[in-house]
């Protein structure tokens, strides 16, 4: 009988996406018990009892600080993202962000909502209170993004577009995303560097510890008086108390992000929206169909493409037998791990492995069905994760 997989959902995940998933080999589903993975959005798992029949976790979306990762490396479980896919929503939030701040429109539709009257006193009440709402235009203020990855880099874009000065501070930009950004884009050597020069200020940067607490007290008092800060990144990168001192003494003019909080609720300055930077239809569907076919890629044929925890190991088939061993990286778990099939008398057609920090992956292809006592053998190498035994299905 072929081969069936459950995919435990733990968020609403776009149909789009779970259609790639072929129901005659993939139960979906909210209950299902034993997956083989788990597709989640936000939810928290870090308190969650998971499951060891999880071979795998997808993040629809970019950020996995709501996933164990260390523990789930620990058990050989690749944590895959969908990198960049719903990087347009976000920079289109981020560009709204800036105009409701820069043109006071939060506090202008209340104005709006409060006017009572005929036709004749509502234009009255409007004209004379417009003055109230008066602001600043975008062209030729100057953006800082802190974060040049996916995100950071689509809003540098669209900034300039609208007019806009922009410089960026990342210190691990990669070779690719430093071609992609425009040429315009200043680069900072420094976060104080960006803030002392910055009139709008958005984060794009994940959530790690050496980015919790990126923007404290200091680094606000450091920010241009007047200026506004962006975040669509994650609450924790801010100290929210230092920028509501900051907003309170107006040496900020506004702070908008997507992370409402109970202290920060109704304070004059504060722009919170309901984490929706993801939340369009095309973002929902591109990180669903993303992260379906790396699961299937994965689950059916050991190949790894956008983990946040792994190497990056994609491999043709050129055989109908596979193993795919997730190992530590460290010395002579190669030669192990072809010592014990050689010493089974299984040849080994093709084999590549790859390492990322601590981890290591290795995918064989071999000319013979790997018995199970094999596979037993290599799972009790010291070192060895997880051992997975891929056959193709070939009736
Ligand atoms: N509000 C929402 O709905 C969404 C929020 N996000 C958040 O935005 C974050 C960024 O997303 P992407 O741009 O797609 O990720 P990405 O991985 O493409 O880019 C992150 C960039 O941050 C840089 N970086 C890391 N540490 C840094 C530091 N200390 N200083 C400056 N730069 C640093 C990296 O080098 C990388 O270029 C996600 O991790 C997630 O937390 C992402 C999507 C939706
Ligand atoms: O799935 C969502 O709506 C949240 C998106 C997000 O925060 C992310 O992709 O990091």
């Amino acid at each position: 009988m072929a081969k069936t997989y459950g995919i435990l959902t733990l968020n609403k995940i776009s149909s789009v996406g779970l259609k790639r998933l072929p129901t005659a080999s993939y139960r979906i589903g909210n209950d299902i018990a034993e997956p083989d993975a788990i597709l989640v959005r936000s939810q928290n798992m870090h308190e969650m009892d998971i499951p060891a029949s999880v071979l795998a976790i997808a993040r629809a979306g970019a950020g996995t600080n709501n996933v164990p990762v260390a523990q789930m490396s620990a058990r050989g479980v690749p944590v895959f993202n969908a990198a960049g896919a719903n990087a347009n929503a976000v920079k289109e939030l981020v560009i709204t962000g800036m105009l409701l701040a820069s043109r006071n429109i939060v506090p202008a539709l209340g104005f709006v909502a409060s006017l009572q009257g005929d036709d004749a006193s509502l234009h009255k009440q409007v004209e004379d209170g417009k003055k109230h709402y008066a602001g600043i235009e975008l062209r030729g203020r100057t953006l800082g993004v802190i974060g040049l990855g996916a995100i950071g880099r689509l809003v540098a874009d669209a900034a300039i577009r609208l007019g806009m000065n922009v410089i960026g501070f990342d210190p691990e930009i990669t070779v690719d995303a430093a071609w992609s950004l425009p040429s315009q884009v200043k680069k900072a050597n420094t976060v104080e560097e960006l803030l002392k020069h910055s009139d709008f200020v958005t984060l794009h940067v994940p959530l790690l510890p050496a980015t919790k607490g990126l923007i404290n007290e200091k680094r606000v008092q450091t920010m241009k008086s007047g200026s506004v800060l962006l975040n669509f990144a994650r609450d924790a990168i801010v100290d929210e108390a230092a920028v509501l001192a900051g907003l309170a003494s107006k040496h900020l003019r506004g702070y908008v992000c997507d992370f409402p909080t109970a202290q920060a609720q109704g304070q004059a300055g504060i722009i919170a929206l309901p984490h929706l930077g993801a939340s369009t239809e095309e973002a929902e569907d591109n990180c669903a169909m993303m992260v379906a076919d790396q699961v299937r890629d994965y689950l059916e044929h050991g190949n790894l493409v956008n983990t946040v925890n792994f190497p990056t190991l994609v491999m043709a088939r050129e055989s109908n037998y596979r193993l795919a061993i997730a190992n530590a990286n460290v010395p002579n778990m190669l030669g192990q791990i072809s010592s014990t099939l050689a010493g089974a008398g299984i040849n080994i057609h093709t084999m590549m492995n790859k390492s990322r920090g601590e981890m290591a992956y290795t995918l064989v292809d071999v000319d013979s069905l790997v018995p199970a006592e094999v596979i037993a053998q290599l799972a009790a190498i010291p070192g060895v994760l997880k051992v997975r035994d891929l056959p193709l299905d070939t009736k």
